[in-house]
């Protein structure tokens, strides 16, 4: 018997992964990679970077870059930073991932279907089929999503399930191109490690605060520091307003105590070793509005 390596000729590709916010883009690529790379909450909008996951299976390995949800509400200067990423992001890829919820095509979808190219193959990922019951419900709509333009395959499926995930890199693989891979076999993410200990924290800042903060709210990190077998980090929480200060910070200081403790465990889990986590709670008004700040926070590639 002859081990499929050996005559299996070896495939890559990039996948961009774009949709309106909440489609569930982020959980998708973290069933997709099989690792936490990419931040999730119930809070829409909260992927503001281009983050790559890598994952490999058999001779095939994709890199799916996780594109910003289309901002159609408020144009401001974070925001124009956010469509220049995803139009971008569209110009380079081999494949694309067009995800929608199940039975909905809201006016924010028909916006992103008109900027995926003409040029290059596209995947429906019909997401949150799970909500769906009983699933026949969906074949009406499933007839109509065709009718759209022409796609590659419709597949609709949950992120939330590790079978699903499986399935749809099956799917894909066809599409990638015969060649060299572009990254090493174990690679997951070409995130640093600092990337991903600020993409942590602010998961748990948005989630322990529920829709209550605005989604201008940011981390940066200040200090990264390895000692040994201890990562020692230093991180600013940059709010707007004071009134949002008090908010993250909680009474007595116990939400950020949370958010702390549950990002410092995170980050232990993911960097497989002791954390010392120090968080601050910082205030600079009207941040997003200024291009300069943007900039300065890191938004533009
Ligand atoms: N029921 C169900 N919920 C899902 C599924 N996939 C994602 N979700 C939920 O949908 C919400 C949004 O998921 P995200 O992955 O953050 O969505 P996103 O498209 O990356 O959002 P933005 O970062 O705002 O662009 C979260 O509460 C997820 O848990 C699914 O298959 N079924």
């Amino acid at each position: 018997m002859t081990s499929p390596s050996s005559d299996t000729p070896r495939r890559f590709g990039t996948v961009a992964i774009v949709g309106r916010p909440n489609v569930g883009k982020s959980t998708l690529l973290n069933a997709l990679v099989g690792a936490k790379v990419s931040i999730t909450s119930h809070k829409a909008q909260t992927t503001r970077h281009r983050i790559l996951g890598v994952t490999t299976r058999g001779a095939s390995q994709f890199a799916f870059v996780d594109t910003p949800g289309f901002q159609t509400q408020h144009m401001h200067a974070l925001n124009r930073a956010m469509n220049r990423t995803v139009t971008g992001a569209l110009g380079e890829v081999d494949l694309v991932l067009w995800v929608l919820e199940a039975g909905k095509i809201l006016p924010q979808d028909r916006t992103v279907l008109e900027v995926l190219p003409d040029d290059r193959p596209v995947i429906v990922v019909v997401n949150k089929l799970d909500r769906i019951t009983p699933r026949e419900k969906l074949l009406p709509w499933l007839a109509e999503l065709g009718q759209l333009r022409t796609f590659a395959e419709i597949v609709p499926m949950s992120a939330q399930k590790k079978a699903d995930a499986s399935r749809l890199l099956a799917i894909m693989e066809p599409y990638l191109r015969e060649g060299e891979w572009g990254y090493e076999e174990d690679a997951l993410t070409d995130r640093s490690e600092r990337f991903l200990a600020a993409e942590i924290l602010r998961e748990k800042l948005f989630r322990l605060t529920g829709d209550e903060l605005p989604y201008t709210s940011t981390v940066v990190i200040e200090q990264f520091a390895q000692e040994g077998q201890l990562r020692r980090i230093s991180a600013a929480i940059i709010v707007d307003r004071d009134g949002h200060k008090a908010m993250v910070i909680g009474a007595g200081g116990e939400r950020l105590k949370r958010i702390s403790t549950e990002a410092r465990q995170d980050m232990q889990a993911l960097f497989d070793g002791p954390v010392f986590l120090e968080v601050w709670v910082k205030t600079r008004s009207g941040w997003a509005d200024d291009q300069a700040a943007v900039r300065a926070f890191g938004y533009e590639d």
